[in-house]
């Protein structure tokens, strides 16, 4: 049973942890540590005032997030009612060289013929002609360790021209990555399983799978999840009032209630030794020491590995993944929706086909925030209407700086929307830049592998189980992701 545990990084997965912990063992002391002086981590919303009475939420990171993740559901339960919203479904991707503006993506094989996309057509309907190929015997390529970049997967299924307009593009839209790099596995777990089911097909595997033929694997269905499941019915994503950031704000919230629970913001941890009495840990942090027995690390790899004692075995692979760095460009334009895009969720640009240049600008693709999620219930609809709220991401694998200068590269994002939008815009009315500097971790090829060594040498004669290393860069960076690694902590304690 653990007396005292400290929980190392105050973003999502860090305060997940914090209130699931503190439900699992009521007794135990729970210290959290944050070294920034505000919680929540990459997520955060702030709010433009356009009138006296109006304003609007706009957000540095994640925007929306799905009911499929049902732990992030069961928190909003636990803490505060979502507002949902229906979802824009129209999807677009911009890639000049097959269509100027923008290209809708197809999802019926219909839609498929009529598109420019169709280019790509016969690529899909060979995939199933196309002997099983993975490069490595059978028995090694159905094996825990086997793995290969998103590109090298759908190059060897589809062709190299799918994997670079579909794929990069799929890629940037949630990694801001080179496809190249990133593990199918890790990332894409049910691509591979797919393949597998389809006996080496794609295609196939899809269409058993909608035809019943193998059904995928039940979810685990021990949430506490009200009615709040039967409200989500038919809703693609949804968002709260105020943004996401309403999700760590009520975690905060609740656990600033709990009297064994303390939460320090803009206090790091300076250092970890594990020479403790009764086998605990000693923690530094540059205000005092801590001994909890037991520990748990939501930080990023990379912030792990220098605070470690340097004199215990090291921990594997922290520093295996690079991480994107993103810019965030928040625009509203005085203008409804339809008069400044198309309706739809947002576009995504492939990797260009002379690969990533320096010299380019480097957006990534482009979120309709209006539609992605339109006006909340119960809000003033005369005065969401009147404005259009947009978000260009720019960076991840593009090697160029961007212009230091906010109107320089406000002018060159225009000049872009203008030439991918296809018509003129009004300058926009107000405007924010985050730059999010290596916040979403590449799971390079391999990531699974290494993941599992890491766990083995954490649950071995050292750590003894003792400490746990969680968080977007171990088990995936969506915010259901986030919720659920901090839900599932100190299971075996
Ligand atoms: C700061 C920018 C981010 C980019 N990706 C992520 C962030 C925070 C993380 C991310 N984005 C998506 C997912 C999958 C979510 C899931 O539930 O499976 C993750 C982990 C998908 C996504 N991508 C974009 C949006 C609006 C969404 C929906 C979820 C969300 O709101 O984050 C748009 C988008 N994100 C990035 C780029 C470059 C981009 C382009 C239009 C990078």
């Amino acid at each position: 049973m653990p007396r005292h545990i400290a929980i190392l990084g105050g973003g999502l997965t860090g305060l997940s942890s914090a209130f699931h912990l503190s439900r699992r063992f009521p007794n135990a002391r729970i210290t959290l540590l944050e070294k920034q002086n505000r919680f929540g981590g990459w997520v955060r919303s702030e709010q433009v005032q356009l009138e006296p009475t109006a304003s609007l939420t706009v957000e540095a990171g994640p925007r929306t997030l799905r009911p499929a993740g049902k732990s992030v559901l069961e928190l909003s339960l636990l803490l505060k009612t979502p507002r949902s919203a229906p979802a824009a479904h129209s999807r677009f991707i911009y890639a000049p060289t097959i269509q100027p503006g923008l290209t809708s993506i197809p999802t019926t094989p219909l839609a498929f013929l009529r598109s420019p996309l169709r280019v790509l057509l016969p690529d899909i309907l060979r995939e199933p002609l196309r002997k099983s190929n993975r490069t490595a015997t059978t028995s090694q390529s159905k094996n825990e360790t086997y793995d290969e970049s998103l590109d090298s997967f759908l190059s060897r299924r589809f062709g190299p021209e799918l994997a670079r307009v579909l794929g990069s593009a799929l890629v940037h839209g949630i990694y801001a990555a080179d496809a190249r790099d990133l593990s199918v596995r890790a990332a894409f777990p049910s691509l591979y399983d797919i393949e597998d089911n389809g006996n080496g097909s794609v295609v196939l595997g899809i269409l058993k799978m909608m035809m019943g033929i193998k059904k995928p694997i039940p979810k685990d269905n021990d949430y506490e999840l009200g009615d709040v499941e039967a409200l989500m019915q038919g809703i693609a994503v949804y968002s709260f009032q105020g943004g996401i950031q309403t999700l760590p704000n009520a975690l905060v919230n609740a656990l600033q209630s709990k009297p064994a629970l303390e939460l320090c913001s803009e206090e790091g941890v300076a250092g970890i030794e594990m020479r403790g009495q009764d086998g605990s840990f000693v923690v530094h942090t540059p205000k005092r020491t801590l001994s909890p027995s037991h520990i748990i690390s939501a930080l990023p790899l990379h912030s792990l590995q220098p605070i470690l004692p340097s004199y215990a075995p090291a921990l594997p692979h922290l520093g295996a993944n690079p991480s994107s760095s993103v810019t965030v460009l928040s625009l509203i334009f005085a203008a409804p929706p339809h008069t400044i895009h198309p309706a739809g969720f947002g576009y995504l640009i492939p990797r260009p086909k002379d690969d990533y240049s320096p010299s380019a600008l480097g957006i990534l693709g482009t979120v309709f925030d209006s539609n992605a999620l339109p006006i909340p219930p119960g809000a003033d609809h005369a005065h969401e209407a009147k404005y259009t709220k947009l978000t260009v991401m720019l960076g991840g694998p593009y090697p160029g700086a961007l212009p230091q200068d906010k109107t320089v590269l406000l002018a060159q994002v225009m000049d872009h929307l203008r030439s991918a939008l296809q018509r003129d815009l009004p300058e926009p009315i107000a405007s924010r830049v985050w730059r999010q500097d290596r916040c979403i971790p590449t799971l390079r090829v391999g990531h699974r592998q290494r993941m599992a060594e890491l766990r083995e040498v954490l649950e071995g004669r050292v750590w003894r189980g003792r400490m746990e290393v969680v968080g977007a860069g171990v088990d995936g960076l969506s915010v259901g992701d986030c919720v659920e690694a901090g839900r599932r902590v100190g299971a075996r304690w």
